[in-house]
């Protein structure tokens, strides 16, 4: 990403925006698919669009175009740059009472402070965006809103064009084929350093067992070659025929995207109330009802797993109790059941206090102890010790935020990077004292299952 093109937010103060007038629009439009929207961004916003819809598929989000950029580089206080500089910049909305609030969207690396060699070159450690144009559908309805922010006084002309600009999109959106999205074609897969990963969970296990740490959650990566570079959208597509229950998204940066339907919520807030996701302890779903109940009964019942787990629900109880009033969690987890896995999930419930907000928690719940470890610095510090890799954004929080405070942010697991025709498939697992290399390694492969069927990069012996 050419830096000169996007304002750094380390530049900007808030009397910076000052200058600024943050103008929108929104108009309501017959439903029309957000796939076929983001594909009709394709020509000309590639590299400026993002893709998000929650698993209960009451919101979609698309954003083609970047209105304005926040990139941060200054990790030390990026999640209160972003919280500032998107406060600021509400402040100049012009218009009074926007029918659809102005999004920003984006993520955080996992990371900043891992210096390991990155696949990540496009993509800063802090990355959102406002859209040019925003699509929302909600509650059955679409609107589309057209942002523009700038210092010019006169706007009259570049809105005109906006809107015809809008219209177009809009048009190409609503009468386009429903596209015949074919699987893509591997040419080669590969397990990147699988041995270091392998010798990492030894490593790591006899460092816990040694009470260095209690938990640390160690991932890899796998590589897929493509005869040809892969459409984004197509992607998308691919990815959410596999795994439809979960959260799908999509992030551009240049010619690299992000995507992945992850199963895992990091924290939503709607009308002050917060909502957070434990999630971890895995075990693969069952052939048949008998055999699928069986395997969750052995997970709610396996002291690995709830202990995995447990680590979880302690790191998330404590942030809600620093951030919001009333909180409530349950004694047990249940079970999670997605497409390919089955997990230990206990819902996180609480009021935000007075001064908290969205931003707040997402800064202190990364990384939990699903992603992270425990205790958390120790964690992060044995990760850039014995992971082979550079996470980028897997396992990060991405998510948006709208003027008001509301938005949500899931952990960005069950991920690929796609760079032009290769794709990084990435997961991990929470090693605890009873740890074997042999079935983290296994659990591993459970979790990229939908992603390689999306990709079409399993083999033919597997499922
Ligand atoms: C780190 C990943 O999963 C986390 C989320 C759920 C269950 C997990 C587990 O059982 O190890 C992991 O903590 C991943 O999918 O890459
Ligand atoms: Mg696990």
């Amino acid at each position: 990403m050419n830096e000169s093109q996007y304002s750094s937010a380390e530049k900007q103060d808030n009397s910076r925006y000052i200058a600024y007038r943050f103008y929108t629009e929104t108009i309501e439009v017959s439903k029309m698919s957000a796939l076929a929207f983001f594909e009709a961004g394709e020509k000309a916003y590639q590299g400026k669009r993002f893709y998000w819809q929650n698993p209960e598929k009451t919101f979609t989000l698309v954003g083609l175009g970047h209105a304005h950029v926040l990139t941060i580089s200054n990790h030390q206080g990026r999640f209160e740059e972003v919280k500032r500089n998107w406060q600021s910049l509400c402040k100049q909305i012009v218009n009074e009472e926007p029918s659809v609030e102005p999004i920003l969207f984006g993520g955080f690396s996992f990371d900043p402070l891992n210096k390991a060699n990155t696949l990540w070159n496009k993509f800063p450690e802090s990355y959102f965006a406002v859209p040019t144009f925003q699509l929302v559908i909600k509650s059955d309805r679409a609107y589309v809103s057209i942002h523009l922010i700038t210092k010019e006084e006169d706007t009259f002309q570049a809105f005109e064009s906006l809107r015809k600009e809008r219209d177009k999109l809009i048009h190409a959106a609503q009468v386009s084929e429903p596209i015949a999205y074919k699987k893509p074609v591997v040419t080669g897969r590969e397990e990147l350093k699988k041995t270091s990963y392998l010798s990492s969970i030894e490593k790591v296990t006899s460092i816990i067992k040694a009470k260095q740490a209690d938990k640390v959650v160690i991932a890899r990566v796998l590589r897929l070659d493509f005869d040809k570079p892969l459409s984004h959208s197509s992607a998308l597509y691919q990815v959410s025929k596999e795994q439809p229950e979960s959260f799908l998204f999509g992030l551009e940066a240049d010619e690299q995207f992000f995507f992945g339907a992850t199963p895992e919520r990091l924290v939503k807030v709607e009308d002050r109330q917060a909502l957070s996701t434990c999630l971890a302890g895995s075990i693969p779903r069952g052939k048949t009802v008998e055999k699928d109940t069986e395997l969750g009964n052995e997970l709610l019942n396996d002291p690995k797993n709830r202990s995995e787990h447990q680590y979880v629900v302690n790191m998330i109880s404590k942030v809600f109790a620093a951030h919001c009033s009333g909180q409530f969690v349950p004694k047990k987890p249940i079970l999670m059941k997605v497409r390919d896995i089955q997990h230990l999930y206990t819902p996180v419930e609480g009021e935000l206090k007075q001064g908290s907000n969205l931003i707040d928690l997402v800064r202190d719940l990364h990384p939990t102890p699903a992603l992270g470890g425990e205790p958390k610095q120790s964690a992060l510090s044995l990760i850039r010790q014995y992971e082979p890799m550079n996470r980028g954004f897997y396992a990060a929080p991405i998510g948006w935020i709208d003027a008001k405070g509301n938005g949500e942010f899931a952990v960005a697991i069950r991920s690929a990077l796609m760079d032009g025709k290769k794709a990084y498939l990435y997961a991990g697992g929470g090693i605890v004292e009873d740890s074997t290399p042999e079935s983290e390694y296994a659990e591993t492969w459970v979790k990229f299952r939908p992603m390689l069927r999306a990709l079409g990069g399993q083999l033919s012996d597997e499922s």
